[in-house]
């Protein structure tokens, strides 16, 4: 998969919420209301992980979850981390 453009990247972003792109990943935190609320949706966005056959970067400290999406192959972000970062999204509701 074709590796996106800083202006491709931006433009993507802007049907998102909350997603930035930093060191060459598109990265967002949420916060839960406690930890067991964090590591259920960790499980659930796992499977969707899955399906996509795209895995994310993250980091949880107790209720906060930090995830930094990027194409490993492509070097990048591409459009699989755009369409992964939406899923995630509505996961979390
Ligand atoms: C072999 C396997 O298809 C690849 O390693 C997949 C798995 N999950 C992946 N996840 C992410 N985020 N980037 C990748 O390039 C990637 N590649």
């Amino acid at each position: 998969m074709k590796k996106l453009t800083t202006n491709e990247i931006t433009e993507a972003l802007k049907n998102l919420s909350g997603w930035a792109l930093k060191d060459d990943m598109i990265e967002k935190t949420f916060t839960f209301g406690d930890f067991k609320e964090a590591f259920a949706t960790m499980t659930h966005i796992a499977f969707e992980c899955e399906k996509q056959n795209h895995h994310p970067n993250w980091e949880n400290v107790y209720n906060s979850l930090t995830i930094k999406l990027s194409t490993h192959d492509a070097d990048g972000v591409t459009q699989k981390d755009v369409d992964l970062a939406k899923s995630i999204d509505e996961i979390v509701g």
